[in-house]
């Protein structure tokens, strides 16, 4: 009978087994050959790597590796959705399924058309309501067919448990799954009717404090979203002129899919002046949202950071809201760091995947605005060469990337110097120091919220590193209080004592003055390669004009490695507070990419102020350890 001629499947320690009945149930590309629909499974053997590269690119991206024609496993870490297939309350006999694994799909139905006006995107019902401990309970039988539109109603369906349908044994569970496929560079849903072999062996305890076994799609779904929060409520701030103007596009065609198939709950706000998102912030309803991911460049998190900071409700709104960025611009360093990719649909993949984790900020001070607002700063602050070429080369804003590089080499052959005075608070001043402060931290895991232990010691799981050695986190959801953004070396004070001024020498000749708390400052510079999310420090690294251009060369040439730094000439070290007197009459600060004033400029670590989306809970791996 067809359901004989079904996809088989088990559960494994790492993800979905697909077994199949026939040997030529796949064709050599990948394709089902059993009489069903075809479904192109291409490059499911890829899947189990799930590996970013560490250069800030994306997941392994080559779909033209051999094809798996059996025991094809779909790891948990891909997949993003599972629900039973209502068969007994639909008058249908099992006989008479389509044989189209597909046709019965019900895949997102927001009908949004593609406006740019602010308005709720929120995913249909069977994408809002998903199998939950409470209604996954067998006896709840309440089922729902439309056979006119095929839809499969999530909140009935998911409140079957797989019963045995005609043909099917006890332990047989008809299921959809969705789960992300590469396709061409990016990660796309891909559907697949299952029947799925299994008797869980895993408990819970109910709200009656009764021991009840999961079921299976129960199990599929705890072990695909381990570590991570499911069905998120996310406001999507997007900038529709980032990147080039392509930043709506990307979102809409490649994160979206991949948000509302995993069951994400989205709305979205299109920013309509430079600094909206400020505003966006400051006004929102946040019980809401749980996330805001910005569509955008680094500019919207900057201000959507800063917006919140200027909530009365602070304190609530970050403990609540994870900020993040789906990569849509041009500087795209918060999603390379942070989701270790800079392709909008592996981040949204890593965003519904990721670790809850706070991170340490930067609040910077000066004159012109220091008894207004600070300015709280996640990326980085900048003076000099640097600032200069980033900020001066925005009327080449269409070469992209590049511009940046093109600005800083003109300027270094040029021999500019950017005399200042600087204090410091060091937490780690030498290179040996600072290395010995970064082994010590790497692992530690600081700011991660839901972090628990590896349940699953066997499984290969890329949410949690094996070889780590993190204990169950103790950080209360309700972390922050305003204690903790209070400032505590406030610029109207005089330079504490315990600072250390640095050697004029090295100040009066100073090209590069940069601090940063992410590893990557964009794509292909790895400027921060000891950066920690959550290690109380702000990495500072400066260079001397004096340093001859034989010498400069291969330093600038070394920043896609972030070897730079060990670079005898190039000053590395780990900091807490400092504070920047520049001595030149014209020029500037960059401070996450936006023009700040030339005026002293005093800067202090706010730990663990944000609550962003880390894959794995860490930033991206620099392989500082082994340079
Ligand atoms: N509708 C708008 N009109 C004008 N400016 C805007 C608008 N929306 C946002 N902006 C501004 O655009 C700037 C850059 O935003 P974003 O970082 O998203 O883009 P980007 O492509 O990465 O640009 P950049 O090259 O500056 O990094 C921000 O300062 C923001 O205030």
């Amino acid at each position: 009978m067809a359901i004989q001629k079904k996809l088989r499947a088990i559960l494994t320690d790492e993800g979905v087994l697909i077994k199949s009945q026939s040997h030529h149930m796949f064709s050599k590309h990948g394709q089902l050959r059993n009489g069903d629909s075809l479904s192109l499974l291409s490059c499911l053997s890829c899947l189990d790597d799930g590996a970013l590269s560490s250069d800030g690119g994306s997941f392994n991206e080559d779909d033209s590796l051999e094809l798996l024609p059996f025991n094809t496993t779909i790891p948990f870490n891909r997949i993003l959705n599972a629900k039973y297939v209502n068969t007994s309350s639909t008058g249908l006999d099992s006989s008479k399924l389509s044989p189209d694994p597909f046709q019965h799909e019900n895949a997102s139905s927001s009908s949004e058309n593609d406006e740019g006006e602010n308005r709720s995107l929120s995913n249909d019902k069977s994408q809002q309501v998903q199998p939950t401990a409470s209604n996954l309970h067998p006896s709840s039988t309440k089922h729902q067919w439309d056979s006119k539109t095929t839809k499969i109603d999530a909140s009935a369906d998911a409140s079957r448990d797989g019963s045995p349908m005609l043909g099917m044994k006890d332990n047989q569970h008809l299921i959809d799954l969705t789960f992300a496929v590469p396709k061409g560079h990016d990660v796309v849903p891909q559907k697949l009717r299952l029947l799925i072999d299994h008797v869980s062996k895993k408990t819970r305890t109910n709200s009656k404090g009764q021991s009840v076994t999961f079921g299976v799609v129960e199990e599929i779904l705890e072990k695909s979203y381990e570590n991570s929060k499911r069905n998120r409520s996310i406001l999507v701030i997007i900038n529709p002129h980032g990147g080039k103007g392509t930043a709506k596009t990307l979102f809409l065609t490649k994160a979206r899919p991949i948000l509302i198939e995993s069951g994400c709950k989205i709305e979205i706000a299109y920013t309509k002046y430079a600094r909206h998102a400020i505003d966006i912030a400051k006004d929102l309803d946040i019980s809401k949202y749980d996330t805001i991911a910005c569509a955008s460049g680094d500019g919207i998190p900057y201000e959507v950071i800063n917006g919140l900071y200027r909530r009365p409700d602070r304190v609530e709104a970050f403990n609540k809201l994870a900020v993040t960025q789906l990569p849509c611009g041009s500087g795209n360093a918060m999603s390379i760091s942070c989701h270790w990719t800079n392709n909008p649909s592996y981040a949204a993949l890593c965003l519904v995947k990721s670790i809850e984790t706070r991170i340490d900020l930067m609040c910077c001070s000066q004159p012109s605005y220091m008894n207004e607002w600070p300015r709280l700063s996640f990326l980085s602050q900048t003076y000099g060469v640097i600032a200069e070429s980033d900020i001066n080369t925005e009327f080449i804003r269409w070469m992209g990337p590049i511009r940046f590089n093109l600005g800083v080499a003109f300027n270094i052959f040029q021999g500019k110097k950017y005399p200042c005075e600087v204090f410091v608070k060091y937490a780690a001043k030498s290179k040996k120091e600072l290395k010995v402060h970064f082994l010590e931290n790497k692992d530690k895991n600081t700011g991660c919220l839901t972090f628990e232990p590896n349940l699953h010691p066997n499984s290969s799981s890329d949410l949690v590193s094996k070889n780590n050695n993190n204990t169950k986190n103790e950080l209360s959801p309700n972390f922050l209080t305003e204690d903790n953004f209070r400032l505590r070396y406030p610029m109207t004070e005089p330079v504490p004592s315990d600072w250390e001024k640095m050697d004029s020498d090295l100040t009066d000749n100073l090209t590069i003055f940069y601090t940063g708390k992410m590893p990557y400052i964009a794509k292909d510079t790895k400027f921060f390669p000891a950066a920690l999310p959550a290690d109380g420090t702000i990495d500072l690294v400066i260079t001397d004009a004096r340093i001859p251009v034989t010498k400069m060369t291969p330093i600038l040439l070394s920043l896609d490695k972030g070897s730079h730094v060990l670079e005898p000439e190039v000053v590395h070290s780990k900091i807490v507070a400092y504070k920047i007197i520049p001595k030149v009459k014209t020029g500037l600060f960059s401070v996450d990419g936006e023009k700040f004033p030339l005026e002293p400029l005093q800067v202090e670590i706010m730990p663990m102020l944000c609550k962003t989306l880390l894959r794995n809970g860490r930033y991206i791996d620099t392989e500082f350890e082994t340079m």
